[in-house]
């Protein structure tokens, strides 16, 4: 849709088009829906001025930018958003030409921004095309930010950045940037003073511009303006980011400036649906609602595996004050918020900011207190370094507690958690281990809390797989928990979640196979393993990870340097391909790992 001649009536109403399209699609898909609603008109100002063919628009996240596909010719694919084979919910180049860059993880935006700038610079087309940022106020307390405005405050470039405050994270943003962003002087007062002296002034010479100017710059000092200004780039606003005349026009001078500009608009997450306007945690990512009650249309099931964890991880705060912890900027996703509500003073969120999740809980660490770093799999890879460098050197007992391990559904490719292990077994002083279902995460925890080395906790998505199998037995260092022995020459070997899944396989089989609960894969339990090479030479392993640096490989390692050769392993871990978006069963399904299908390649290869 090129909406460049349209009128600001015209514009008025594609945007009541466009938020009528996003609350339809959904409310019957889920998604994210405040974010979008809320950068409506700033998306529409920004298509109006500048052109997505060529100036690379940047979205941080991503998952405010519905509107952007509904103008990038995407109108009628809509209604396949975040669906398997559908439409990505968040920005990515192979869908768009107009989509500029892959994101999921927050604070890219401005570095990308840069190097698009740097870019544009040697290719000498700063006549024509120009980057065009735009990030949440949650998304600026994350370090990378920094580190990019730290250099485009010194190079220069010319760069619009739209910054989108709606004083919202997820949850209420915590910190002094967002107090800053929002500090009280960078009301319209500020504005109008801007206004009023620079007409008053221009009746005057030049003495009275050098006197306005010294004004404004004082008065600056109470704006969250100054720091950027300080640093080199120009600050404007506050703006209201739901004007679209006065967006227009200072999109257009913005443009115009050929300089590195931020220009900071306040909108209202939510805007334009009543029940979600504002500070609504809870509407920023939705499953399937109703429209006209804002129920959501999800039955709820079995207890979530993060709920689970909340409750085991109250029980042991209960009873061990030493036991702290702290998510970044997901306090609702990871359960923290009861903790953080219950025990104020020991569980923290600290922002959009995995780097500093992590080490701050290994000073605590050394200061003798538990942590549990809660974090999503997928965020802890911003913290990898941290967690080498400032946890395992040092061997201090921080649990990384990783919700969302393995596929995680809509979010697809830049959410997965699949990589956890691969990336953190390699690392010396860690353990990693799993728990399957209830029993077993209160058992993982309270292991983990007694635990004085660092280890890393995972669990998935939603709910465990439950299964008929034994109950969990409490976790040992490096045991392994034997479910089902018999003389089969198979052996299921189950990981976490893939217990489940291994189980749910085993119906699909007439032969019988033996059933074994890995627990930990470091260290791994290498007295049953040596065992069970005696009784079953067939393994197959499950586990919701990548087969790469995965379980797999961990019994593969253990088999070579035994030098148990008979053994046959095969992985049925995730291939080395991103995993794409899209209801969980059907993303298994592609990729041949229902319980059904691994029970055919298991029959294929016996
Ligand atoms: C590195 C990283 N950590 C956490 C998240 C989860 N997350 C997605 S959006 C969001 C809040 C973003 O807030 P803001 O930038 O203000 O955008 P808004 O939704 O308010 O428009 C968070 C924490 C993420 N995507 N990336
Ligand atoms: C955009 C983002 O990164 C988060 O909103 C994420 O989508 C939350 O995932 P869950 O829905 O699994 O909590
Ligand atoms: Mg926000």
């Amino acid at each position: 849709m090129n909406i460049k001649d349209k009128s600001i009536i015209e514009l008025d109403n594609i945007c009541k088009d466009i938020r009528s399209e996003i609350l339809r699609v959904v409310s019957k898909n889920g998604g994210h829906l405040s974010s979008t609603l809320g950068a409506t008109e700033l998306i529409v100002a920004m298509h109006k001025v500048f052109d997505s063919k060529k100036d690379p628009f940047i979205f941080d996240v991503s998952h405010q930018s519905y509107a952007h596909k509904l103008l990038t010719q995407r109108w009628e694919e809509f209604d396949t958003l975040r669906q398997f084979n559908g439409l990505c919910g968040y920005t990515k180049p192979s869908e768009s030409d107009d989509d500029y860059f892959v994101a999921g993880h927050s604070s890219t935006s401005i570095s990308l921004g840069v190097g698009a700038a740097k870019a544009i610079a040697l290719k000498g087309e700063q006549d024509s095309r120009i980057p065009v940022v735009m990030i949440g106020d949650g998304s600026m307390t994350a370090g990378m930010v920094y580190e990019a405005l730290n250099e485009l405050g010194d190079r220069k470039y010319p760069m619009v950045i739209i910054l989108n405050d709606n004083e919202m994270s997820i949850a209420k943003p915590i910190g002094a940037i967002s107090r800053m962003l929002s500090s009280a002087m960078a009301s319209p007062f500020y504005q109008k003073f801007k206004k009023h002296t620079e007409n008053f002034v221009d009746n005057f010479g030049e003495a009275a511009h050098y006197m306005a100017k010294k004004a404004e710059e004082s008065l600056k000092l109470i704006t969250p303006g100054i720091m950027f200004e300080e640093m080199g780039i120009n600050y404007i606003g506050p703006v209201d980011g739901h004007n679209l005349t006065q967006l227009i026009e200072i999109f257009e001078k913005a443009k115009e400036l050929k300089r590195p500009v931020i220009i900071h608009a306040q909108t209202v997450k939510g805007k334009g649906y009543d029940i979600a306007e504002g500070q609504e945690e809870k509407w920023h990512g939705v499953g399937p609602f109703d429209l006209d009650s804002g129920n959501s249309s999800k039955k709820s099931g079995a207890k979530s595996a993060t709920q689970i964890y909340t409750e085991a991880l109250l029980h042991l705060a209960k009873h061990n004050d030493k036991i702290v912890g702290a998510t970044a900027a997901m306090p609702s996703g990871t359960g923290l918020s009861e903790l953080m509500e219950t025990y104020p003073d020991r569980f923290w969120d600290v922002a959009i900011a995995e780097q500093h999740a992590v080490t701050s809980m290994a000073a605590l660490a050394k200061e003798g207190f538990k942590p549990f770093c809660t974090i999503y799999s997928t965020f802890l890879q911003r913290g990898y370094d941290q967690v080498i460098h400032d946890t395992c050197l040092m061997d201090l007992p921080v649990v990384f507690a990783l919700d969302r391990a393995g596929i995680v559904g809509e979010d697809g490719e830049t959410h997965q958690g699949v990589f956890d292990i691969s990336f953190l077994r390699a690392v010396p002083n860690m353990t990693l281990f799993a728990p399957r279902d209830e029993k077993s995460m209160h058992q993982a925890l309270a292991f983990a809390s007694e635990y004085n080395h660092p280890c890393s906790v995972r669990y998935p998505r939603g709910s465990f797989t439950e299964t008929g199998l034994a109950e969990s037995i409490p976790f040992e260092l490096a045991k392994s928990q034997l479910l089902r022995s018999n003389s089969s020459d198979i052996l299921f070997i189950g990981y976490g979640n893939g217990v489940g899944r291994a189980y749910e396989t085993a119906e699909f089989l007439e032969s019988d196979v033996g059933i074994l609960d890995l627990r930990f894969v470091k260290p791994l339990d290498e007295e049953m393993l040596s065992d069970m090479s005696k009784k079953h030479k067939k393994w197959f392993v499950f586990s919701d990870s990548a087969k790469m640096g995965g379980v797999g490989s961990a019994i593969l390692e253990f088999l070579a340097k035994e030098k148990i050769l008979h053994v046959e392993v095969e992985s049925f871990e995730y291939e080395d391909n991103f995993i794409t978006h899209g209801n969980t069963k059907l993303v298994e399904e592609s990729l041949g790992l229902l319980p059904k299908q691994l029970a055919k390649r298991v029959e294929e290869l016996l």
